[in-house]
């Protein structure tokens, strides 16, 4: 028995020191590299990196390569060659889109297309899951061992992590208590954990529902500007309230309360991708423009919450195919679809028709 940190735990490490600007060391069969997120990183520590020697990338997604016009050999990323005479704003400006319109041309791009780019796509990986831009420079050392223990830097051998990184963590329940609400005084608040450090999620429990029959669910993903601001470019808010609403006229439900905020990117790029709809990009086209896919969340965590809370088989308030899907693959049954379909607004109109024609959005 040591008391060394595991590999979940050694990967929540290195998502904080990403969020930090604290360099991580990344190794596989016999390579190794040291990788910063793009966002974070300071002119001190590219300033370091430079005098390691070795060629600087700057690695981000398919979709952040496919703006930028660079060409993604590696299929779902690309590594582009960072110049060594440019500096922090120049890794910012590929990195993001804010000003995309404004300077157009960050190129001639050159991306690398010999050797393998499993470090590189860790790094973004762990990038991504710490909700900063995802793109990150990556430098290869030739003891990443050393490195670590030398500058005291976290170390990730993918051998072990591999894993670990694409697999949702398990959650354990850590307390309930009972919450009278507007839409029923029979309302409790379940909070679970995940075991990786990351974001709790909630179950908001109406009544008793009974768990021999179909329950009445609502997976919901936080929505800090509609659900607590009032927001009109989406209908979040209303439809929390109407889910919750419904719950409590029929005596018994369970809203899943998810923190996979902006569909799981997180709010600070949430606004980046408002910042580029209002210069007239759609939701999905800001997504991809940030490098992210439209859609980033991961369902396994309601299968998982409801699965813990005895619930197999429900009727879903969603208007989201997608969902109902997600939901049947993880082995909870959808005996039936409840649409939800409330606060629209002239607004949100453009965005609701753009989640009904590219997201498939039954409207
Ligand atoms: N990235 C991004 N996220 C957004 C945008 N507008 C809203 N969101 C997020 O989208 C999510 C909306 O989730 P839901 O309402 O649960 O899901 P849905 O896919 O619309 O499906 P149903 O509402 O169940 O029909 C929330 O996490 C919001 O924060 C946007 O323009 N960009
Ligand atoms: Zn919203």
């Amino acid at each position: 028995m040591s008391l060394r940190p595991t590999i979940v735990e050694q990967l929540a490490r290195a998502r904080a020191d990403l969020r930090l600007g604290v360099p991580i060391v990344l190794s596989h069969m016999g390579r190794a590299a040291v990788a910063v997120a793009a966002e974070t990183l300071d002119a001190g520590r590219l300033a370091q990196l430079r005098v390691m020697g070795e060629e600087l990338v700057l690695a981000v997604t398919q979709w952040r390569a496919e703006t930028l016009k660079a060409r993604a050999y590696d299929g779902d990323l690309a590594r582009i060659v960072v110049p060594p005479d440019v500096g922090l704003g120049w890794l910012r400006a590929v990195a993001d889109p804010a000003d995309d319109l404004k300077t157009p041309m960050k190129g001639p791009l050159i991306t690398r297309r010999d050797g393998s780019a499993d470090l590189h796509r860790a790094a973004l990986t762990l990038v991504k899951s710490a909700h900063l831009l995802p793109a990150a420079v990556v430098l290869p050392v030739a003891d990443g061992a050393a490195l670590a223990g030398r500058d005291g830097l976290t170390l990730i051998a993918l051998e072990a992590a591999e894993a670990e990184l694409f697999r949702a963590a398990p959650l354990h329940p850590v307390v309930s208590a009972r919450l009278p609400m507007q839409a029923s005084a029979a309302g409790r608040v379940h909070i679970f954990r995940p075991d990786d450090g990351g974001e709790e999620h909630y179950a908001i429990e109406i009544g008793r529902p009974d768990r021999a029959q179909p329950v009445l669910v609502r997976l919901h993903s936080a929505c800090f500007t509609g659900d607590v601001l009032g927001s009109l470019k989406c209908d979040c808010g209303p439809q929390l309230r109407a889910a919750l609403a419904q719950m409590g006229t029929q005596g018994a439900g369970i809203l899943l309360y998810l923190n996979q905020e902006g569909r799981g990117i997180g709010l600070a790029n949430k606004m980046r991708a408002y910042s580029l709809q209002d210069q007239g990009f759609d939701t999905v086209e800001a997504n991809h423009r940030l490098g992210f896919e439209d859609d980033e969340r991961d369902f396994r965590i309601g299968a998982g919450i409801l699965r813990e809370m005895g619930v197999g088989r429900i009727r879903l308030m969603t208007n989201n195919p997608r969902k109902v899907r997600m939901m049947g693959q993880m082995g909870i049954e959808v005996v039936q679809r409840v649409p939800l379909k409330v606060g629209q607004t002239p607004e949100n109109a453009a965005y609701l028709a753009t989640k009904a024609e590219k997201s498939g959005h039954l409207l």
